[in-house]
């Protein structure tokens, strides 16, 4: 990601290159402007000052937009061509001045937007832990440590560097041994940056007041003693992942290539990948290829208007989830709720400044996001669900055979889980399977599929890992597994599971029968006393 020094470069370099456009085409208009104003010419002066007004906002030169927006709605219903023919010779003229005006070598630079945070790798999280009972700052460190969380005490609230980033990427505090919790609470309310990280706090004293001085620190999280480790194992993987996604990928279709250019380098500069799309035949091509999470469409191009590109896009079921933004100079309100009516989902009126641009597309990513999310992912862990995670084992055997690589697969299944239940309560047997489930999400690979197959049953899919490597892995998160100390009302317990591999592999690529293998590599570890991982043997 660049910073803010070589985006504001950036776009001041497009903003040079964008005035020096216009000091060729304002001269140009006039030019036409020594004919008489036909019905053809008068139709072409309306598609270039559409093309102004919808523009020169973004690149900071907002009267002259504004100016020749009025000259475009003239030119679609001003009746009378002479009284038309004057004012635009007048207007453009006061184009061409306001242009002037603007010096050449400080080219009208728009505010440089507000970055969002970074975007963190998938590395493991780093924790600050400002606990000062030994007891419990142990127990914490370890479950976190087996979570796969890089743990270091703290002895005071670490503060911010220069740069504001800290050098951690969550905090958990225990307010009960502070001298004063609420001063403390207070503190950290003021050195909050403009994106906080997240903060998980620790107390025995539930009141509103604490709780409220808490949310206005920034707290995520709120957890009373005793705590529920793998509760706040999960509040504190939540947090993360709300606060670390993977990069927003969004696709601009507009004719206009330095208008789209500006789009790409603005948001780019805030992490997401962007592509642009001139050539609308190609739209289906690049849905498939690229994934979009956001579409942003213009409404007027050349051969095509933006609501059929987006009937296209409705065709398919595989992309309804993708909002379709259209960004356009039209400002009639009339044709855009009639482009809304057609397909697509919200109307930015150009010219959009940087800032606005941001913050709608991260909207609606996140929005878009979230609904995805609820619709393919398991409620209780945030995994795949059934169909989806069998979905995906087709897809990655497929894969593998054509890059000619291994795939392992992993069938788990936590042992004598019924007892669990039975003794400790449903809750507390919710709380084991949402355990297991952020332990494999944060001890596997970012690549690595994970879903819930059953009640109590999991599936992991390792590409491009050998069968020996995936048995190394999964066995070293059984052991991490059974240490966990869980939370019931009649005290803490601890679980295992047992786990079956099956791998498609060099010389033998017949993938078809994976799951059912290592299923049965499944039942052979039950039957053999559960608490361990089997690995096919072929
Ligand atoms: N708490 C909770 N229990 C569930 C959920 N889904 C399934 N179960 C329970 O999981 C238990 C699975 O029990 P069994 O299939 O008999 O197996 P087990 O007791 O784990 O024994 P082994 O697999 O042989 O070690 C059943 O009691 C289900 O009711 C869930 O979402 N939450």
């Amino acid at each position: 990601m660049i910073n803010k020094t070589e985006l504001q470069q950036q776009l001041a370099a497009l903003g040079a290159g964008y005035r020096q456009q216009l000091a060729h085409e304002l001269p140009e208009l006039l030019q036409l402007l020594n004919e008489p104003l036909s019905d053809r010419l008068r139709q072409q002066l309306e598609q270039r000052l559409h093309k102004i007004a919808g523009s020169a906002g973004t690149f900071g030169h907002a009267e002259l937009g504004e100016q020749a927006r009025t000259l475009e709605l003239q030119c679609r219903e001003q009746d009378n061509l002479s009284l038309l023919h004057k004012h635009l010779k007048y207007g453009i003229g006061h184009m061409q001045r306001l242009l002037d005006s603007t010096q050449s070598d400080q080219p009208a630079t728009p505010k440089t937007p507000e970055l969002p945070g970074s975007v963190m790798s998938a590395a493991s999280h780093r924790i600050a832990l400002l606990v000062p009972n030994n007891a419990l700052s142990a127990q914490i460190g370890n479950t976190l440590g087996s979570f796969g969380y890089q743990v270091h005490l703290a002895e005071q609230i670490p503060v911010a560097g220069d740069d504001q980033q800290p050098d951690y990427d969550a905090l958990i505090i225990d307010l009960d041994p502070l001298p004063d919790a609420r001063a403390t609470l207070q503190q950290l309310a003021q050195q909050q940056p403009t994106q906080p990280l997240p903060l998980l706090a620790i107390s025995s004293d539930n009141s509103f007041e604490l709780q409220l001085l808490a949310v206005r620190a920034g707290a995520s999280g709120f957890f009373s003693k005793p705590v529920d480790l793998t509760a706040l194992e999960n509040r504190l993987e939540n947090s993360l992942n709300s606060h670390q996604q993977s990069p927003a990928r969004v696709l601009v279709v507009d004719d206009d290539e330095q208008l789209a250019t500006r789009y790409l380098t603005v948001l780019s500069a805030a992490g997401m990948r962007c592509e642009h799309l001139q050539d609308p035949t190609l739209l289906l091509h690049t849905m498939h290829r690229f994934q979009p999470d956001v579409v942003l469409m213009d409404i007027n191009m050349p051969s095509v208007n933006g609501a059929e590109l987006a009937r296209l896009i409705r065709l398919h079921d595989s992309w309804l989830r993708v909002p379709v933004i259209y960004l356009s100079a039209e400002s009639d309100s009339t044709r855009q709720l009639a482009a809304l009516l057609q397909a697509g989902d919200d109307f930015i009126s150009k010219p959009i400044s940087d800032q606005r641009l941001l913050t709608s597309v991260t909207a609606r990513v996140q929005r878009a996001r979230s609904i995805s999310q609820a619709l393919s992912r398991d409620s209780l862990t945030g995994l795949l669900k059934h169909a989806d995670i069998k979905e995906q084992i087709g897809l990655e055997c497929e894969r593998a055979l054509r890059q000619q690589q291994p795939l392992s697969l992993i069938m788990l299944d936590i042992d004598h889980f019924k007892r669990v239940n039975d003794t400790y309560g449903h809750a507390a047997g919710d709380n084991v399977i949402r355990g297991l489930a952020n332990l494999l999400r944060q001890r596997l690979r970012k690549l690595d599929r994970i879903g819930r197959y059953g009640g109590e049953e999991f599936v992991a899919l390792l590409p491009n890992c050998a069968a020996n490597d995936a048995a190394t892995v999964i066995d070293d998160i059984r052991q991490s597994f059974s240490q966990l100390l869980f939370s019931g009302p009649e005290g803490t317990f601890q679980c295992s599971f047992s786990a079956g591999i099956a791998c498609c592999a060099a010389p033998d690529w017949d993938a078809t029968e994976l799951l059912e293998r290592a299923d049965q590599q499944l039942y052979a570890a039950k039957h053999a006393g559960r608490n361990r991982v089997i690995l096919e043997q072929r």
